[in-house]
């Protein structure tokens, strides 16, 4: 069923062999570039069409009433209001140990720098809400930004058809849940550009959104595009785009367990990639059954079946593990997963990952739940470079230099020295300047 890469008996580049789907977010700038431009000159009418065309709604007023919200989790069913409160709290204590505090060095005597940890003033939390809706991924955005002291937080989720245009009631429940009370019935680029660029009046007078300084959160190929194509005007995230796993397994994983983790994320996105790397080719024949007996029987069987044949997903036959440690890293896949034995150590020699999920019983389900981890994780290889969302996300350090007199004046041929050596001799005059007396 999964296409099958053969790596034993040499060491190619892994790089080469393990391709990302076919549609990849350079291309995916390109189309949507016009209707960043659109929003960003026409606003709030420009956001109405692309909605229409997009998500087949176009709600008149984009601001979600606060009655709504409040009304949405008042509906919620209770069993899932008990599973949001509990991902919450556990999202909650990890986050609220990743908090930083200032620290001072002391570079030499009256001369410290001390770093502060100022978090963003206005942060814009995507939602995503296409192919299936996300109220876990409020939880994701709005926990560490919180822990991390964000004053303004402002969520966006696409319209729903069956919701009246509102975004789906249980996003609503959950934002109701977490105190968020600034939510944007919009979706996909429309979304990303107006909430970086902000987006005036509407008809009906109340869809005023202030631009954000930064946009979180995950979303399909469209949304990472516009992330992609507004950085620099708003700071984002790592790219979160669509869903990865990899499994590193020998033969003491259970194929019906890796066929079920290898189905859940490919799930999410015809365009999901799930990777199974093993050097056991009798492990690899009985996922490939297990997956001929559920994907079938999954909800999402077609969805699934497209993510599982494309060229993104397969099957890597290794030599051993350490071959399959060397494919995993070099493809840095968002959620890896470890099923070998002595799990946790070759979890501790994996560089490249957006999330490690260890052993048999730490499936990626869990983790996009209720491990209390964070689920918004670097795609595409981000991992090799950048981290999933936490507090750090949302803080900027600032340096706080503070020199004494006497500690300026004993550095001060340095400076000197290196601003001559850069020709930009005014920096080393700036210096000399509050020193006249001093010998140059
Ligand atoms: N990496 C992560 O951390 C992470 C976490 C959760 C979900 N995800 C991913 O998020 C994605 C969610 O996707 P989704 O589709 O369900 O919701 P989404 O909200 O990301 O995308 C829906 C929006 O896409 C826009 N759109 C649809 N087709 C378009 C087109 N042809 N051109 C331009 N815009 C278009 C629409 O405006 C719509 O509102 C999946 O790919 C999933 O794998 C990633
Ligand atoms: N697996 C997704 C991250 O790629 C997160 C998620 C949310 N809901 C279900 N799964
Ligand atoms: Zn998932």
């Amino acid at each position: 069923m999964l296409n099958r890469i053969d790596l034993r008996g040499g060491e190619p580049d892994p790089r080469h062999l393990l391709p990302r789907a076919q549609l990849d977010v350079s291309v995916a700038v390109e189309r949507i570039r016009p209707i960043v431009a659109a929003v960003r000159e026409h606003g709030y009418q420009a956001v109405r069409e692309a909605s229409e065309r997009f998500d087949g709604i176009a709600p008149e007023v984009l601001r979600v009433p606060v009655e709504a919200i409040a009304a949405a989790e008042g509906a919620l069913d209770p069993q899932v209001r008990a599973a949001l409160l509990e991902s919450i709290s556990r999202a909650r204590r990890v986050h609220d140990d990743q908090r930083r505090t200032d620290h001072t060095t002391h570079v030499v005597p009256g001369g410290t720098v001390t770093e502060r940890w100022v978090p963003v003033d206005r942060v814009g939390l995507y939602v995503p809400g296409g192919l299936a809706v996300y109220p876990s991924t409020v939880v994701m955005n709005v926990v560490p930004a919180q822990a991390a002291g964000v004053r303004s937080l402002v969520v966006a989720s696409p319209p729903q058809k069956e919701n009246g245009g509102l975004p789906d009631a249980r996003v609503l429940a959950a934002c109701a849940l977490l105190g968020v009370d600034e939510v944007y019935a919009v979706g996909g680029a429309q979304a990303v550009a107006m909430l970086a660029y902000g987006c005036a009046v509407d008809a009906a007078g109340s869809a005023h959104c202030v631009p954000v300084d930064m946009i979180t959160g995950p979303g399909n190929i469209w949304v990472t595009a516009a992330k992609r194509l507004l950085r620099g005007v708003v700071g984002i995230d790592a790219e979160a785009g669509p869903t990865e796993i990899a499994i590193l397994a020998d033969d003491t994983a259970d194929p019906a367990h890796v066929a079920a983790d290898l189905i859940s994320q490919a799930e999410h996105d015809p365009l999901a990639a799930s990777v199974l790397v093993t050097p056991s080719v009798v492990l690899a024949d009985a996922v490939d059954r297990e997956l001929t007996r559920q994907v079938p029987a999954t909800r999402h069987a077609d969805r699934v079946g497209t993510a599982l044949g494309g060229e993104q997903s397969g099957v890597v036959l290794v030599d051993d593990l350490a071959a399959g440690l060397r494919v995993v890293d070099a493809y840095a896949a968002e959620h890896l997963e470890i099923q070998t034995v002595d799990a946790r150590e070759w979890a501790m020699r994996v560089r490249n990952a957006g999330a490690i999920f260890v052993g048999a019983y730490s499936p990626v389900s869990l983790g996009d739940y209720c491990a209390g981890s964070n689920h918004v994780l670097p795609t595409g290889g981000c991992a090799r470079h950048s981290s999933g969302l936490s507090v750090q996300s949302f803080l900027r350090g600032i340096h706080l230099v503070e020199y004494t007199e006497a500690a300026l004046r004993e550095v001060a041929p340095y400076v000197v020295a290196l601003s001559t050596a850069e020709d930009l001799p005014a920096h080393g005059q700036a210096v000399s300047a509050r020193f006249p007396q001093d010998p140059s």
